[in-house]
């Protein structure tokens, strides 16, 4: 036994002086095929943004409607990371089973990953947590995301959500406003979207909230998009009159994850806001718990009951807990957006600074979104009719939505002229329709003074 320990310790002093090296397995599986080893994932995604430039044999894959190429098997990867030589290598544990299973095939894939045992520390420490970290980037950013909504009907469905895959074409370069006001809101999304540490070190959960508002059609729904798009968020769109309880809320809530927009539009309409929250706590409390019991025992009732109450039940003050709450620091990385055309009817204690953060108007289309449209539809940067449809706009009120409609096309190969000479013909309209309400307004102005004028006489 003594030689055989002195042989067994001889032999691995031998072999750690002929192969310093040290060798670290990530298999595709955890367990019996169960479940995916997250970090294989994240290996193969930063392997294959990286890889193809120096692998010698690749396979081609078609993945979400684009062709990706990744390292093939038993090609040999190096990469370099602060000085530090790695080597990468993709095998195969050939099974010599005959067992029949759901998988395709019971071999094993797994990275195998080389590097010198004086490195061992870093790499352990430093070098696998930026290739885990990079790879969930580039997952990220490549995911297909989804649209969600909340669910309706039957009470088992309630506070859960309900998704479609979300492919809406909005961007900051399609969307008409102020440059500057852009700017501005990229600026803003970008500090947010790299500020974890930032919010971590002052206490704050990691979220952000916007109000946009505007007349109809100025590009509310739009902008949100474009945000999501900007981000590569899933979008979380609350339709608050299908919520009948906060308790409701709260579930829904726990249900979002990270690297998301929630969405409330119009929410002057799905609400009962325009009243100030009450001081008093007290009562505050006790209006909620009324409310809560009515549409607990609504939801009790029939079906038909149910239908029957349209109105929402969720409070104020269950609103303000679920931007701000104790709960909702726990869907990490998340911006909430409220769109309104009556922005004066909010409570202020929802829109205050700190819990919508940014306040953005969308506004009537000034020539700077004109502009922007006119190249999008037209493809144009200018033209000589530019400075009539500059006057125009200056004169009236119209939404970029009423632009674009009439710079759209009407027929095949419909020439640029046509659509602006439409456009300009519309605004005309407008500025016309716009000068009569003026009139009738004076004229019924100066009907009622006469009246008021002949009551004092009397
Ligand atoms: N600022 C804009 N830039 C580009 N397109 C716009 C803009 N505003 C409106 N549009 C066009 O008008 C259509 C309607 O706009 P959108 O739904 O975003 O407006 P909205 O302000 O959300 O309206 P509502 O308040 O009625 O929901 C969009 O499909 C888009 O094509």
């Amino acid at each position: 036994n003594q030689v055989h320990t002195l042989i067994a310790k001889f032999s691995q002093k031998l072999a750690n002086f002929l192969y310093p090296y040290v060798e670290v397995r990530f298999m595709e599986y955890i367990g019996d095929y169960s479940r995916t080893n997250e970090a294989f994932t994240s290996i193969e995604l930063y392997l294959t943004s990286k890889s193809t430039n120096q692998a010698k044999k690749l396979q081609g894959e078609y993945v979400k409607k684009s062709l990706v190429l990744k390292m093939d098997e038993s090609q040999e990867f190096h990469d370099v990371f602060e000085g530090i030589k790695v080597v990468w290598c993709l095998k195969t544990i050939v099974s010599n089973t005959n067992r029949v299973t759901f998988y395709p095939a019971d071999d094993k894939r797994y990275y195998l990953l080389t590097f010198h045992r004086k490195d061992r520390d870093f790499v352990a420490r430093t070098y696998l947590n930026h290739v885990m970290e990079e790879g969930k980037n580039i997952g990220l950013s490549k995911r297909q995301r989804k649209l969600y909504t909340n669910c309706t009907g039957d009470s088992d469905k309630r506070g859960k959500w309900s998704h479609v895959i979300f492919e809406h074409p909005s961007s900051f370069e399609t969307i008409a406003m102020d440059s500057r006001k852009k700017k501005e809101i990229i600026d803003d999304l970008v500090t947010f979207s790299k500020a974890k540490e930032f919010y971590a070190k002052i206490g704050k959960p990691w979220k952000r909230g916007y109000l946009l508002y505007g007349p109809p059609g100025t590009g509310k729904s739009s902008l949100v998009a474009a945000i999501a798009n900007f981000l590569k968020y899933d979008i979380y769109d609350i339709e608050l009159t299908n919520v009948k309880t906060n308790a409701e809320l709260r579930k829904l809530l726990i249900g979002i994850t990270s690297k998301s927009v929630v969405v409330i539009e119009d929410i002057d309409c799905s609400l009962d806001l325009t009243g100030q929250r009450k001081t008093d706590s007290v009562n505050e409390k006790e209006k909620e718990e009324k409310k809560d019991v009515v549409a607990a025992s609504l939801q009790a009732a029939s079906g038909e009951g149910e239908n029957k109450n349209k109105m929402s039940n969720v409070t104020l003050s269950g609103l303000l807990n679920f931007i701000d709450g104790i709960w909702s620091a726990s869907t990490g990385e998340r911006l909430i957006i409220f769109t309104t055309n009556y922005v004066e009817k909010l409570d202020q204690a929802l829109i205050r600074r700190g819990r919508m953060d940014m306040h953005i108007e969308l506004s009537y289309c000034g020539f700077d979104g004109f502009k922007m449209l006119a190249k999008n539809y037209l493809s144009i940067e200018s033209h000589p009719l530019f400075d009539t449809v500059r006057c125009l706009l200056e004169e009236t009120n119209v939404t970029p939505a009423d632009v674009a409609e009439n710079l759209m096309p009407k027929v095949a190969n419909e020439d640029v002229e046509t659509s602006l000479k439409r456009l300009i013909q519309a605004l005309r309209t407008s500025k016309e329709e716009a000068e009569m309400k003026d009139k009738k307004e004076d004229g019924t102005n100066g009907e009622e003074e006469a009246e008021d004028a002949k009551e004092k006489e009397a």
